[in-house]
C-alpha cells in the first residue's frame, strides 16, 4: 500500500469533530478505497482543554490553525471552522498556496470568494474541494459536476437548508414556536454560527450561487441571488397553504430564461403532491433538469455531524485517490460572466394573506387594486366576521408578472382597512 495521506483539520464543532471521530472508526475501509491509509496528523480549535468526546493520542495540537497550512508533514487541510473571510479564508489561501488540497464545508467562504479560490487551485495544480458545503450530505456537487456533465440544465432548485426546512415541519406539524424550534435545531448542531443565516435564507443563497455556477458555468455570483427568509411566515399562513393544497417550503431556484440566469431563494408555497413537498425535517432535496436526462431528484440529510462529515471525507477519499476535477466542472478561466435575468419580469401565482377590518367594500377596493393591475385572483378565503376586530383574508392568484403584483401589494397596504403589512408567498410550479 502506498504512503498515507496526511491530513490537517482546523475546527473541531459539530463537522471537524464527526470528520475525525469517522476518520479514525473507519480507518480501514477507508484505506482499501483509497489505495493508501489516511491519518489525521494535526488538529486546530479554539479550545484545547474542551470534551469533544475524542480520542486525539498522537494527533499534534496547533493552537494557530493556520500553522496547519504550511507543515511540511500536511498533505491535506480541511477547512471546518467557518466563515466567509478572516482566518478560514487566510487558512484555505495559505495552504493552496503551500501546494496543500483543501476540503472544506464552507459555502460562505466561497459563495463569496469562489471563483478566485478556484483560480488559485487550479495555478498551484492542488484540490479545492466542498461537497459537504451544499446540501449536507447528498453527494450533489459531484452529481452535477461529473454525472450529469453532458446535459444542458434548465433549472436546478431545491431545499437547501435544513434549519429552515425543520422549523416549517415542525410549525407545521406541532403549531411550535419559530424560537423554540430553531432553538432545537442549534442544539442539534444544523444552524449557522449565526442562525440569521439560516433564517434569512442567505445560507440557502450561498449554496444556490454555488449550485447555478456548476449548473450553468458561470462565475459564481452570490449578489446576483435574490433572497428573503421564512421569519414573517406565520401559523396562520401554514393553516391557509394546507387549505389551498399547498405546503410552503423555503427552495433555491436557480434556472435559465431567455433574459439570463435568475437565482432566488425565497418561501414557496408547492402543491402537496408534489416530490419537494414531502421532503420534511432536516432533509434536503435537489431537483436538476437537464435535456438529456430529463429530471433528477437528489435527496438526504442536508445538516448535522454524520452528513456532513460523510461528505468531508468523500472529498478526501478523492484527493487520497489522485481523483480531481476543477472545481466549478470547467477550468476557472473559462466561467462565463452571468446575465442576470431581471426580477420584476418573473412570472407565477402568489398567495396573499390580509388583515383587514371588516366592513363593507373592503373586498371590492382590494379586487379594483388587483383588477387594475392586470393580476387575476384564483381564489378568495375570508375567516370570521367581525366589524370591530381585524380578521384574515387569504387569496391566491393566476400566474402574473412580479411587477405587477408588487404594485399592487404597495396599493393594497395602502387602504385604510388593511391592517398589517399584506404577507405574500409566491406558489411555486414544480
Ligand atoms: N453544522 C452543519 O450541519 C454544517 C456545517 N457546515 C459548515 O461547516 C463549517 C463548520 O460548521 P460547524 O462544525 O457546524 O461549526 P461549529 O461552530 O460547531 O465549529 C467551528 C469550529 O471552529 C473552531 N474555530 C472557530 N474559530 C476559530 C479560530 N479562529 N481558530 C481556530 N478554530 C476556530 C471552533 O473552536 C469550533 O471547533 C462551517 O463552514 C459551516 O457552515 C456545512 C454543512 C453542514
Ligand atoms: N445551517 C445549515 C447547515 C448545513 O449546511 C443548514 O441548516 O442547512
Ligand atoms: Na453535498
Amino acid at each position: 500500500m502506498s504512503e498515507a495521506l496526511r491530513v490537517a483539520v482546523a475546527g473541531l464543532g459539530t463537522v471537524g469533530a464527526e470528520t475525525v471521530r469517522l476518520l479514525a472508526k473507519r480507518r480501514e475501509v477507508i484505506a482499501s478505497h483509497a489505495g493508501r491509509p489516511v491519518d489525521v496528523v494535526a488538529v486546530s480549535a479554539r479550545s484545547r482543554g474542551k470534551d469533544r468526546g475524542l480520542d486525539l493520542s498522537g494527533i499534534d495540537w496547533a493552537d494557530d490553525p493556520l500553522s496547519l497550512a504550511t507543515r511540511d508533514d500536511v498533505d491535506v487541510v480541511c477547512e471546518l471552522i467557518g466563515g466567509s473571510d478572516g482566518v478560514a479564508k487566510t487558512l484555505v489561501e495559505t495552504a493552496m498556496a503551500a501546494g496543500k488540497s483543501v476540503v472544506t464545508a464552507n459555502k460562505a467562504l466561497l459563495a463569496h470568494h469562489g471563483s478566485d479560490l478556484a483560480r488559485k487551485a487550479e495555478a498551484g495544480g492542488v484540490t479545492l474541494a466542498y461537497e459537504a458545503a451544499v446540501a449536507g450530505g447528498i453527494p450533489i456537487i459531484r452529481a452535477l459536476r461529473e454525472g450529469l456533465v453532458v446535459n444542458e440544465v434548465s433549472r436546478v432548485y431545491g431545499i437547501l437548508n435544513g434549519t429552515c426546512n425543520y422549523i416549517l415541519t415542525a410549525m407545521r406539524e406541532s403549531g411550535r414556536a419559530f424560537d423554540d424550534v430553531l432553538a432545537e435545531a442549534q442544539e442539534l448542531g444544523y444552524a449557522e454560527a449565526d442562525p440569521t443565516f439560516d433564517v434569512d435564507g442567505i445560507d440557502a443563497a450561498h449554496k444556490l450561487a454555488l449550485l447555478s455556477a456548476l449548473a450553468f458555468g458561470h462565475a459564481v455570483d452570490f449578489k446576483a441571488v435574490h433572497t428573503e427568509g421564512i421569519r414573517s411566515i406565520s401559523a396562520l399562513d401554514i393553516a391557509y397553504a394546507e387549505e389551498f393544497g399547498y405546503r410552503i417550503k423555503l427552495l433555491g431556484i436557480a434556472e435559465r430564461t431567455p433574459e439570463g440566469i435568475r437565482q432566488r431563494v425565497h418561501p414557496c408555497m408547492v402543491a402537496k403532491a408534489a416530490p419537494i413537498a414531502q421532503v420534511e425535517g432536516v432533509f434536503n432535496a435537489v431537483m436538476a433538469e437537464g435535456d438529456a436526462v430529463g429530471t433528477t431528484l437528489h435527496y438526504g440529510r442536508g445538516a448535522g455531524a454524520g452528513p456532513t462529515a460523510s461528505a468531508v471525507i468523500g472529498d478526501v477519499v478523492d484527493i487520497a485517490s489522485g481523483r480531481g476535477a476543477p472545481v466549478f466542472g470547467v477550468p476557472a478561466e473559462r466561467l462565463s460572466t452571468s446575465r442576470e435575468a431581471p426580477w420584476e419580469s418573473m412570472r407565477g401565482g402568489y398567495y396573499v394573506r390580509l388583515m383587514v377590518i371588516d366592513r363593507p367594500g373592503v373586498l371590492a377596493d382590494v379586487t379594483a387594486i388587483m383588477r387594475d393591475q392586470n393580476v387575476s385572483m384564483e381564489s378568495m378565503v375570508q375567516r370570521g366576521r367581525d366589524p370591530h376586530e381585524k380578521v384574515p383574508v387569504a387569496l391566491t392568484t393566476h400566474e402574473v408578472d412580479e411587477a405587477s403584483m408588487r404594485k399592487a401589494l404597495a396599493d393594497i397596504a395602502k387602504l385604510d382597512a388593511v391592517q398589517e403589512p399584506p404577507a405574500m408567498i409566491r406558489i411555486v410550479d414544480l
